[in-house]
């Protein structure tokens, strides 16, 4: 399944916790342009699996290479540095910041290197720079100077967003940025997904199936850390082990006929 354009490729990532085995032999490549879905019902491995390519989890065992480079030992800071971005599930802003300041001290945070502190005018200036340019393609510019705690909670993860977009990322592995949304602050996310994966290589895990269905190009089906089936929405919709592993599920509630 390794395509040569691929930016994050994995290999036979596994992941144990004692007996536990979370993530099993996982392959899965992530290539700009491209919007890859990861699904999978409760317990699957799938925030496991962003964590071992985040780099905030060790594997057990397998490989992850990083734009040709062997990435599988890099620090979590190393691969934030070289452009692998995430969200988080939980929202991780500073609530009495303005909505521009979380966003600048995200970007200072990627810029700045301690031993360059005779930068830091320049790299102020930089990073503001940066932070107003991450909430215009976020669609939060009108909201800069709010306290980042007085926004909804959809425009809250759009600022996630926006917070891992001023790092200056290639890849964006998304952790459910769709959770808790309703109707409308949905499809505004769905929308800024439709403006990224031009630019980005985008993993999405996501537990709405039919914003899944809609935006992906690719759906990987997890199933007790394994992975059952992947390829474009119309095969996984039509593939059987996939329809008998959602058999009285996520799948079940029409969904997978949307
Ligand atoms: N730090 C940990 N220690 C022990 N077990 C863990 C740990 N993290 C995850 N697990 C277990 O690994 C399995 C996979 O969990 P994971 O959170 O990756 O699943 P998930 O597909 O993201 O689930 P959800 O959709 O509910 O978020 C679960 O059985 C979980 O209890």
């Amino acid at each position: 399944m390794t395509s040569s354009r691929a930016l994050l490729e994995a290999e036979g990532l596994t992941r144990r916790f004692g007996g536990l085995t979370a993530v099993k032999e996982v392959s899965i490549t992530l290539a700009p342009g491209e919007l890859h879905a990861v699904i999978g019902t409760n317990g699957a491995g799938k925030s496991t699996l962003i964590n071992m390519l985040s780099g905030e989890i060790a594997p057990s065992a397998g490989r992850l290479r990083f734009d040709g480079i062997d990435a599988t030992g890099w620090s979590q800071p190393k691969r934030a540095r070289a452009g692998i971005g995430r969200s988080y599930q939980r929202t991780t802003i500073f609530p009495q910041f303005s909505v521009i300041e979380n966003c600048r001290l995200a970007a200072q945070a990627a810029l700045q290197r301690p031993w360059q502190v005779w930068q830091a005018a320049q790299a102020c200036a930089r990073s503001m720079a940066i932070a107003h340019e991450a909430l215009e393609v976020a669609g939060l510019a009108v909201h800069a100077a709010r306290a980042a705690g007085s926004l909804s909670h959809g425009q809250k993860r759009q600022l996630e967003i926006a917070m891992c977009l001023a790092t200056a990322p290639r890849v964006l592995l998304l952790d459910e940025p769709l959770a808790g949304m309703g109707p409308e602050e949905g499809e505004r996310m769905l929308a800024l997904l439709e403006r990224l994966r031009n630019e980005h290589a985008i993993l999405l895990v996501e537990h709405d199936m039919d914003a899944v269905f809609r935006v992906a190009d690719r759906i990987t089906v997890m199933v007790n850390g394994a992975v059952i089936a992947s390829g474009a929405p119309e095969a996984i919709r039509s593939n059987p082990d996939v329809q008998l592993a959602y058999l009285g599920d996520a799948f079940s509630d029409g969904a997978m006929h949307a």
